[in-house]
């Protein structure tokens, strides 16, 4: 398998450069340069795999055996050995058509974690291998960033820095990043929003001068490997259900931000699982709602919601879908984002709109809706969702059709967002590795939103 770019100005590449490229030297993003189709046969077989025996199995048709299996396998046993549960994204159900996947049972609690420790395990592994460098940098609404730092935290040869909203993640999120005192860990806290801080690190990876001198890598959903490793559990979850009924097509109700977690489902369906619609779930940010509606890429209002990880409003990897979107034709997908850069939107025609229909619907739900969720499940099953989960089951409820199976992914764990749950009186006890947060130092740099402060840390930290 080859990697190209989603501007088609990248020369093609393995998966390990692929890898450690993050973002496309031409400003895309990479892809891979086909996709592969999974017989019905092969999905039967894969139906009793474990999980990290089907990672092993769908990474194949993607690693070119770069990495040795014997090798390969370590590093996904490893990494799932830190998951609290041994199916390490459970599946629930909670009534005849909902399922709930718990995508938040790694270390800090959300579904970044599934493939961040991952990451964190190869980035050492190449470190070691190839003798590179790794200085990594990332922006987060919160989760990624944690999930990111527990995956290197005092690994050797790795450093890491990563951007946060000052004051806009919520306070478990926050104290997650801010209390790991290893000295290869930097937090920067921006006076700005997420876009801010993400915006701030592509221009950063765009600069290919600036990245190469100072061997930058990335561990957002800009990566591929993000991507990648976020669909095994499609495949996952879809098997889990299988197993249990005859089943056709399953929907996804995925809560999105960056359109990471929801393209990794497309790109599933376009290996061969048989996906129905996937459920794009937003809050009051929601664009990629509005782009799905009606056609209409443009950036709204921002607002803080009760799900600030969702609190995005450039959805990074829409490039990607914009591509297939656009039948793989890299110079219209260049075309097309000089033309968001210049005019601030995009917008497309009803032929396109059409297709968008065949794979996606979109549901935003408003702050009151959400605790509604909340407290409406929490009373008639038991189970807490989070506010991000919650306005996937809103979408759920809404797109969904009564005789259709969905899996509604549980991105967080409730004891991340305590903010919102206790606006409806839910006490609920955190998790003992939570709580124990409270009671530790936290260690952050507080930055103006400015390129010139931000490149003058980096000098200091990965020089
Ligand atoms: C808890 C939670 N849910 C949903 C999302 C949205 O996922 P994505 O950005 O992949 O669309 C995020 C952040 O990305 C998150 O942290
Ligand atoms: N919600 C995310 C935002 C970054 O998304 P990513 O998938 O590109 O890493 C977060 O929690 O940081």
């Amino acid at each position: 398998m080859d990697y190209i770019s989603t501007r088609g100005k990248v020369e093609k590449c393995g998966f390990i450069d692929a890898f450690l490229m993050g973002l496309a030297n031409d400003g895309g993003l990479v892809i891979p340069s086909e996709i592969p189709n999974i017989s019905e046969q092969k999905l039967k077989e894969w139906q009793e795999l474990s999980y990290q025996d089907l990672m092993l199995e769908i990474f194949s048709y993607y690693t070119n055996d770069e990495i040795p299996y014997e090798d390969l396998k370590k590093l996904v046993y490893d990494s799932y050995s830190t998951f609290r549960d041994e199916a390490v994204t459970p599946l629930k159900q909670i009534n005849d058509s909902l399922y709930v996947l718990e995508l938040f049972q790694g270390p800090t609690f959300a579904f970044k974690d599934v493939a961040l420790q991952f990451m964190g395990n190869l980035y050492s592994y190449v470190a070691t291998k190839r003798n590179e460098i790794i200085n990594i940098l990332g922006a987060t609404s919160g989760d990624t960033g944690a999930a990111a730092i527990q995956g290197v935290r005092g690994k050797e040869g790795i450093r890491i820095c990563i951007l946060h909203p000052h004051q806009k993640v919520s306070k478990v999120q926050e104290l997650q990043m801010t209390t790991v005192q290893d000295e290869n860990v930097l937090n920067l806290s921006v006076k700005g929003n997420f876009d801010d801080c993400q915006q701030s690190i592509k221009e950063l990876f765009a600069d290919v001068d600036f990245k190469h001198k100072y061997h930058l890598r990335a561990i957002n959903s800009i990566n591929f490997v993000r991507i990648l490793s976020q669909t095994v559990y499609y495949f996952y979850a879809y098997f889990q259900i299988a197993k249990a009924k005859p089943v056709g097509k399953v929907n996804f109700s995925v809560p999105t931000g960056n359109f990471g977690n929801i393209f990794s489902g497309y790109l599933a369906k376009q290996m061969g699982l048989p996906i129905g619609k996937l459920i794009l779930a937003t809050n009051e940010n929601n664009i990629l709602e509005r782009f799905v509606k009606e056609g209409m890429y443009k950036p709204g209002e921002f607002y803080s919601t009760y799900s600030p990880s969702m609190d995005i409003q450039i959805a990074s990897n829409f490039e990607r879908y914009l591509y297939y979107l656009n039948d793989q034709n890299p110079d219209k997908v260049s075309e097309l984002m000089n033309r968001f850069r210049a005019e601030g939107q995009l917008e497309i025609g009803p032929e396109l709109l059409g297709k968008v229909a065949l794979d996606f619907e979109a549901q935003g739900v408003k702050g009151a809706d959400c605790l509604e969720i909340i407290d409406k499940y929490y009373k008639q099953s038991g189970y807490l969702f989070d506010p991000h989960t919650a306005c996937g089951v809103k979408a759920y409820e809404t797109c969904s059709g009564e005789q259709e199976t969905c899996v509604v992914f549980a991105t967080a764990h409730p004891a991340k967002f305590n903010e919102a749950i206790a606006l409806i009186d839910i006490e609920q006890p955190f998790p003992t590795e939570i709580q124990q947060l409270f009671d530790k130092p936290q260690v952050q740099t507080v930055i103006e939103n400015d390129k010139q402060v931000l490149v003058s840390e980096l000098e200091r930290f990965f020089g």
